[in-house]
């Protein structure tokens, strides 16, 4: 902790435990908006593989991949992130290896993030590869575990097993008795699920030094403290575990956005953070009524949230018009009705604005479709105000460097030299 707090320091920040929260991510200087507060690599990530879609395991692509001839299971694009990854997936490639073909089926996106987590540690531990303040299998142990934990720790001290022998007409009542209140279905889905998962990364890993429980109390955590990766678009590429960005908590009219560049987890301020401010991140869709986002909330964080916007409750009933238009402009998209998708765009902005910060990512995108769409169908005028707007949203939510940033500057940029060439025409 005090390593981390050092190299927090150095970058304005500071983490202070409250009673209500746990751990807080506080600023110790002003941060502007677009200004990066904290970025980090992940501890572990996979892609969200399945048997429709593959992906990179180095950099997510989905073009030009080849399998791992041994395992069978991990794909890389070429030799570069298959080197990169070689320390790692050396030791993955092993475990998988002994796995039968049926067996290797049940080796989904969690329970490969959940090998790699122990193998990290494992190559951390030999001292293969370095540990940091900022990367170290410690912080995966600070990280909140979902109430199950304590289920787990009861679990193992009254000598149960954990396996799939788990009687599900019985065990309700035995927990019942022993908290002295309801378990809801969800729990007990929930710990019936991570006791499978555990057992199955036990049988795979093989290694008598890691219990099931201690695997079930860290599939309990990646519940709550790991996060999706999206591309640029806020497309889910895959998963991730980013221990430090995993401190931040939640409100539901945050201060700061997290996006991802590749694998890079990177927290930008979207408005004045000022010296003493908790950084605070969305971890759910904000665009929901306050009803459903404390549902979401408590469901997968098990936390009531107290931000201005739940306290006041300020409606969104308006908003899931917005998000239900949303995939419609998609289904348009796909059908190459143009006019029509840029109606349902133009009519979804303002109450994008309504709903969402000033500087959110999804407004920013909202823009930026509008201008596409406008530029395709030869209004360049207006064209111009979306992707300009698109431009002064989304630099401050993804920054300028990106290939996706440099491509829409670009776009704005071509815009705006075709409408100045048609007035030059226009004028001759
Ligand atoms: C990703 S962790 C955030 C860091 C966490 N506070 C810690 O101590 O490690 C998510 C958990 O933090 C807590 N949390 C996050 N935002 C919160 C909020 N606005 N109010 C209360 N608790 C919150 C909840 O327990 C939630 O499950």
């Amino acid at each position: 902790m005090e390593e981390l707090q050092k190299a927090l320091q150095d970058r304005g920040l500071t983490v202070t435990g409250l009673p209500e929260k746990g751990r807080c991510l506080y600023t110790t200087k002003d941060f502007y908006p677009g200004e990066v507060i904290i970025s980090q690599e992940p501890y572990v990530c996979v892609p969200n593989n399945s048997s429709s879609i593959s992906r990179c395991d180095g950099c997510f692509a989905s073009s030009n991949l080849k399998k791992c001839s041994a395992c069978q299971v991990v794909w890389y694009c070429g030799s570069n992130c298959q080197k990169l990854d070689w320390k790692l997936h050396r030791l993955e490639c092993q475990v998988l290896s002994r796995l039968d073909k049926e067996k290797r089926k049940s080796v989904t996106p969690s329970i490969r993030l959940m090998l790699k987590l122990y193998l990290r540690r494992k190559l951390q531990n030999d001292n293969v590869i370095p540990s940091t303040a900022t990367d170290n299998y410690s912080l995966v142990e600070a990280l909140v575990a979902r109430i199950l934990f304590e289920l787990i720790i009861w679990f193992n001290q009254f000598g149960l097993v954990l396996c799939f022998s788990y009687n599900k007409s019985l065990m309700p009542a035995f927990f019942n008795n022993l908290f002295g209140k309801d378990m809801s279905d969800i729990d007990e889905k929930q710990l019936l699920l991570y006791a499978q998962m555990a057992n199955l990364v036990n049988l795979i890993l093989q290694w008598p030094e890691i219990s099931i429980k201690e695997i079930a109390e860290n599939f309990s955590k990646l519940a709550c403290n790991a996060h999706t990766i999206c591309n640029s678009e806020l497309r889910p590429l895959g998963t991730g575990l980013y221990p430090v960005i995993s401190i931040i908590n939640h409100s539901c009219l945050p201060n700061a956005v997290l996006v991802f560049e590749g694998r890079l987890a990177v927290v930008r301020a979207v408005q004045h953070v000022p010296k003493g401010a908790e950084v605070l991140i969305s971890y759910i869709e904000t665009a929901g009524s306050t009803m459903t986002r404390q549902k979401a909330l408590k469901e997968q964080y098990l936390f009531t949230c107290t931000c201005p916007r739940c306290i006041n409750l300020v409606t969104g009933a308006r908003m899931m018009a917005a998000v239900a238009s949303c995939f419609e402009i998609l289904i348009l998209m796909e059908l190459e009705d143009w006019k029509e998708a840029l109606a349902y765009c133009q009519l979804t902005i303002p109450v994008y604005q309504r709903v969402y910060p000033q500087f959110h990512p999804l407004l920013g995108l909202q823009y930026y479709t509008c201008g596409k769409l406008e530029w395709f169908l030869g209004d360049t005028e207006n064209a111009i105000k979306s992707l300009t707007k698109a431009v002064e949203i989304l630099r401050i939510t993804h920054g300028t460097n990106s290939p996706f940033m440099k491509e829409l500057i670009l776009k704005l940029e071509e815009a705006q030299a075709e409408a100045s060439y048609k007035l030059s025409s226009k004028d001759e």
